[in-house]
């Protein structure tokens, strides 16, 4: 028998996938309460101790709450909320982001899931910044639109439920505040937050997160091909992740945010004016795959020491 792992949380959007994801799997035994005891505090505490691995798919609140509740060192945590995302002690979930971050999600006792607006804007940002390409204060802006399983059960009701009102398409986080700024910025390497102009259309899951770059304004005036390269060399050898080059997405006349669903993949791709001006790096992902479920069975794959790709389907590794 395998190391056992307790979904806290598993009648959730992102805990249902989660527990599709790793039914069905013998490397690992999943821990599960019954549906009236779901919410019970001494039944979620009992199975909290009981685990080698808890992933948390709560609101924030209760997730720090479920973190409290733990008192056997020996239970790990994967956090899917955003509590934890920016906190000392835990670690980022986001292994592509180079080797170093891969060997401590393999060895950490608490790692934070990544947003999935963070994981387009990180895996797009970092490797710039981290090449001198773009200056840590670069005013960065990123615009982006998701399906609505992004919002979780409530959003989902405002579109498939009996009193459904959810508009075609609509604007939020107009307070310029979102809640992932803070992973943004810290993760990317970024002096300040970038300004996030999120989305919903009626849809229900995949998502663009786009960054503008004004080539002409950055330091060393690069090229496209170099923010390209740049990205390509900083994602060699990654599963789950894909740089496409500047021809094939020069030959795109749209991109779709739905074309990864159901995979943990992550396409990048940049897109330049024939001047050299101006260019766009845009990330098309799951937010329910590598955005949430896929990203969380990657790490936990990891951090139990398990077969990279089980659970995760992947039409680049295939
Ligand atoms: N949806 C997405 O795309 C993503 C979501 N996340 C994060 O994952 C977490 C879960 O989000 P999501 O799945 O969308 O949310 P949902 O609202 O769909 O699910 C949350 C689940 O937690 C349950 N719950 C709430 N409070 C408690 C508690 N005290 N004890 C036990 N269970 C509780 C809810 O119960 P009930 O069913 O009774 O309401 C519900 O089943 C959030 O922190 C979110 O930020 C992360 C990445 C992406
Ligand atoms: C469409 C929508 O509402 N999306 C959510 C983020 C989804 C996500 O990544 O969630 P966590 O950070 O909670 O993990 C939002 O903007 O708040």
């Amino acid at each position: 028998m395998g190391p056992t792992v307790f979904i806290d949380g598993d009648a959730g959007t992102t805990g249902l996938q989660i527990v599709a994801r790793l039914e069905g799997r013998r490397d690992l035994e999943l821990l599960r309460l019954p549906e009236d005891r779901r919410k019970d505090p001494k039944a979620r505490r009992e199975a909290l101790n009981a685990c080698d691995l808890a992933i948390l798919c709560l609101p924030d609140a209760a997730a720090r709450e479920a973190v409290a509740m733990i008192d056997n060192p020996a239970t790990r945590v994967l956090d899917a909320s955003t509590a934890h995302r920016t906190a000392d002690g835990w670690v980022y979930g986001l292994p592509e982001m180079d080797a170093a971050q891969t060997e401590a999600v393999r060895s950490g006792k608490r790692v934070s899931n990544p947003g999935c607006y963070p994981t387009g804007t990180i895996l797009i940002l970092r490797p710039l910044v981290e090449a001198g390409l773009l200056p840590v204060d670069y005013p960065v802006t990123v615009n982006a639109v998701s399906g609505y399983s992004g919002g979780g059960k409530a959003l989902i009701a405002r579109y498939e439920g009996e009193a459904a009102d959810g508009p075609d398409v609509f604007a939020y986080g107009l307070d310029l505040a979102h809640k992932h700024l803070p992973e943004m910025q810290t993760w990317s390497g970024l002096a300040h937050a970038p300004l996030f102009q999120p989305s919903v259309a009626r849809y229900r899951q995949g998502m663009l997160v786009s960054v503008p770059l004004h080539l002409w304004a950055l330091p060393d005036r690069p090229t496209a091909a170099r923010i390209q390269e740049a990205l390509s060399a900083a994602y060699a050898g990654q599963r789950f992740l894909r740089v496409q080059s500047l021809a094939d997405s020069a030959g795109r006349k749209d991109l779709d945010p739905q074309a990864l669903n159901g995979t943990n993949d992550v396409e990048l791709h940049v897109f330049a004016d024939a001047s050299g001006e101006r260019c766009l790096v845009s990330a098309v992902l799951d937010n329910l795959g590598k955005g949430a479920s896929g990203a969380a069975v990657q790490n936990l794959n990891l951090m139990l020491g398990l077969e990279e790709l089980a659970g995760l389907g992947s039409a680049m590794a295939a």
